[in-house]
């Protein structure tokens, strides 16, 4: 059966000086349209590295990538990412922020209305339609980061990875944003991939948990599926049996079957 998004034996190697560092080795993933999968792992065993190969801004050294079917080798608009730190540009406006990239993407297929309305939707999905005229200095952290997700949302990706996007923020914040995503993919499906450093986010937002083991030559060690239905409230899901079971799973993981050396 082909999946909507694979990674085929994926190796990476750095090579600096004579020196090589294996860093990933033989991932393996297939990911379904529409599913939302977590990668939680060890600081440093490979976790962005495997996000960047998917956007193709790394192309890995051995193994590939398949989006329905077509290898991935560069970046495109079909894969956008966030990241922790917002990467808005400081002297455009929130509204032009988001602008700027549906110009670039949609400027021959889109009218200027049709792009102004485009623009408009995605900050209300996000609910930043509210600061259209802000710069990024006068907003808050959180805000920065939905007004990034709304430029990434707005090139219509097929896949949206997201590497860490709420770990600079404070934790209500944080489950806020982890709302309005949830919110964001029950209406529009996309298929997403998050890096994550927090079980209870992983096991809150996933259809699965991709478990990486501690590099060098890292790979997936463990994938977890959260039988949880939708929609899922936080507040309701703190003594949910399967909640709590899929939460001590992952830290199982993390903290008996695969702790870091660091910490041994
Ligand atoms: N361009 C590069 N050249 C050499 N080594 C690299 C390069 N990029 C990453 N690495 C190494 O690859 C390993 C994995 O890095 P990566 O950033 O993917 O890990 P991570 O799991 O995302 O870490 P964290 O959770 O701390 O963000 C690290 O040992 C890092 O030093």
């Amino acid at each position: 059966m082909s999946s909507y998004l694979s990674l085929e034996s994926v190796g990476m190697e750095f090579k600096r000086g004579g020196l090589t560092s294996v860093v990933l080795k033989d991932v393996d993933l297939k990911i379904a349209k529409g599913e939302f999968v977590s990668i939680i792992g060890h600081s440093g065993c490979g976790k962005s590295t495997v996000l960047n190969i998917i956007a193709g801004l790394l192309r890995c050294t051995s193994g590939g990538v398949l989006l329905e079917n077509r290898e991935v080798d560069s970046p495109g608009p079909d894969r956008a990412v966030v990241f922790q730190n917002h990467s808005l540009l400081p002297w455009l406006t929130v509204y032009e922020n988001v602008r700027l990239g549906i110009d670039k993407v949609f400027g021959r297929s889109k009218s200027k209305a049709e792009r102004h309305d485009w623009t408009m939707h995605n900050l209300s999905l996000v609910h930043m339609d509210h600061a259209v005229r802000k710069y990024p200095e006068e907003i808050s952290g959180g805000m920065k980061q939905r007004v990034g997700i709304a430029r990434a949302l707005a090139m219509e990706p097929k896949v949206l990875l997201m590497d860490e996007p709420f770990g600079a923020l404070d934790a209500l914040t944080r489950a806020h944003l982890q709302d309005s995503l949830m919110e964001i993919h029950a209406t529009l499906g996309n298929t997403v991939i998050m890096i994550t450093h927090d079980v209870d986010e992983a096991v809150l937002l996933s259809d699965r948990i991709v478990m990486m083991t501690n590099g060098p030559a890292a790979t997936v060690g463990e994938v977890l599926a959260v039988p949880l239905p939708r929609p899922r409230h936080r507040l309701a899901l703190a003594e949910d049996k399967t909640y709590v079971h899929c939460r001590s799973e992952v830290l199982r993981f993390l903290y008996e079957r695969h702790r870091h050396p660091a910490a041994a």
